[in-house]
């Protein structure tokens, strides 16, 4: 039986989903009259195993990292900021690489990194043992990452996506559960390719 603490949590997260994102348990294209409506991703019923974000940004990502550190607080979550916290410019594998031992370790349960493009922040954190990075461009992106590939650290381009999209990306990341079946045979084959290459 679950926890009423829990539930609570889940109803509030669910109301401030709604409330901040614009969503309902339709999709957008659901919500947008489609004839195939698809249930969106509940929230995990533990979360407390998912309190602290590791969260950082080279100087491309630097504002919008500043914009998302208020949504985890919104959504019920701790977050580290690793840095950079200013526009000097900055090399994003140092900010990447930080974000990604704060996951590999265990202290933080995902993290979030920021860089202008997304894409090197996400070469840099898939070279640290046991992180799976996954860079997300819109809602699919972002879905299809957790629900297939388990990702346990996001990256965005800064330069790419406007604020708002932004935001919805990190909140159905965040929410999104695993898939497990077939994914996780998959996602177990990664592990294996990554266990070849380290000792
Ligand atoms: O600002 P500069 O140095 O031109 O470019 C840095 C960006 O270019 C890409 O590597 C990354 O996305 C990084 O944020």
């Amino acid at each position: 039986m679950s926890d009423p603490a829990d539930d609570e949590v889940h109803q509030i997260v669910q109301r401030v989903l709604k409330r901040y994102a614009g969503l309902s348990n339709q999709s957008p294209a659901a919500s947008a009259g489609a004839s195939t409506p698809v249930t969106l991703p509940q929230t995990d019923p533990n979360p407390t195993l998912r309190k602290v974000i590791a969260i950082g940004a080279d100087h491309g990502g630097f504002e919008l990292k500043e914009i998302l550190k208020p949504e985890l607080t919104a959504l019920g979550y701790d977050y580290i900021d690793v840095g950079t916290n200013t526009k000097d410019a900055v090399d994003y594998p140092d900010f990447a690489h930080e974000v990604a031992k704060l996951v590999s370790s265990g202290k933080a349960w995902r993290g979030v990194m920021i860089d202008g493009a997304g894409i090197g922040s996400c070469i840099v954190a898939n070279k640290v043992p046991g992180v799976r990075a996954g860079m997300a461009y819109d809602y699919s992106s972002a879905l299809n990452s957790r629900e297939h590939n388990d990702t346990n650290l996001l990256t965005l381009g800064a330069g790419l996506i406007g604020v708002a999209l932004a935001k919805q990306i990190l909140k159905v990341w965040l929410s999104t559960p695993f898939g497990g079946e077939r994914h996780q045979r998959r996602v177990n084959k990664i592990t294996a390719v990554e266990k070849l290459y380290t000792k």
